[in-house]
């Protein structure tokens, strides 16, 4: 693990009218590390990551990317800065085959005006091979390459869910948000799920991790957020934080004995 760090959340505060659903969270992630931020229903991990990847604006705090700031830019300027993340649903694209919704990820570096793909046509036809094969790239390493040419609504959801992984990888991110992976799967998709997200992790991509599985999640995280009710009980390694009772309480709804 380098000490560069690649994220970093100051105060973060959040407000939808009267509640508070991230209030002074702080973190950092360093460059290759994969991060996790767990917590129980509620307690605003979703809401976190729409701040992070510019979906919300925060209504107080800092989020830098590589000490650029980030925060209150729209997330496609967001996501050129080099931040990519995977949604808890891909409904809107299930006519797509598998190879044309991973391209999507691909396509969006880089995009020039359309005068200028007029006038630089062989130039942009080119591009196009690349973002082809550096889509057909990222299906391999996920082992997705056969299914290619399938439509996303034929496929099984746990394929589903490591398409819209490959479609933020195509994106060649530097920082890649995981928000529920596993969420809707059956055990044995999951185990596909966790495939693909070791191998994300091994080619060193800086990965934060939400997920409602808090096994999933400290198998794969040196350190972890643990957020109840928008407010950061602290980050340390996951034992460590399942261990603290106030942790076991925010999961239990009970004080732990
Ligand atoms: N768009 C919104 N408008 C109003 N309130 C919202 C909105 N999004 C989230 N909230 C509220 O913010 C709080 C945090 O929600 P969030 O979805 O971030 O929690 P979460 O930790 O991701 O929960 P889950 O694990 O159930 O997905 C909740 O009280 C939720 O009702």
């Amino acid at each position: 693990m380098s000490d560069e760090i690649a994220l970093s959340v100051r105060d973060a505060v959040l407000r939808f009218g009267g509640i508070t659903a991230v209030d002074g969270v702080g973190f950092d992630v360093e460059r290759g590390e994969t991060f996790g931020i767990i917590g129980p229903n509620g307690a605003g991990k979703t809401a976190l990551l729409n701040c992070v990847s510019g979906v919300y604006r925060l209504d107080g705090g800092t989020i830098s990317l590589f000490g650029t700031r980030v925060d209150g830019l729209a997330p496609h300027r967001v996501s050129a800065l080099g931040l990519a993340r995977t949604f808890q649903n891909t409904e809107h694209f299930k006519r797509f085959t598998l190879l044309d919704y991973v391209l999507l990820g691909a396509v969006h570096r880089g995009r020039a005006s359309a005068l200028w793909s007029v006038l630089a046509w062989p130039v942009m036809e080119r591009a196009e091979r690349r973002e082809r094969a550096a889509a057909r790239e990222v299906l391999d390493l996920l082992g997705l390459a056969p299914l290619a040419m399938e439509e996303l609504a034929e496929l099984p959801y746990g394929v589903q869910k490591r398409a819209d992984i490959a479609r933020a990888l195509a994106a060649r991110p530097q920082v890649l948000l995981l928000d529920e992976p596993t969420s809707g799967t059956t055990t044995g998709e999951r185990a596909d799920v966790a495939d693909a997200i070791d191998q994300v992790c091994a080619a060193g991509v800086t990965t934060v991790l939400v997920d409602h599985d808090v096994d999933f999640v400290s198998r794969r995280c040196g350190r972890t957020l643990v957020l109840a009710h928008g407010t950061p009980l602290g980050v340390g390694t996951p034992a460590e934080m399942l261990a603290r009772p106030d942790v076991v309480e925010a999961f239990l709804g009970v004080p732990s004995a």
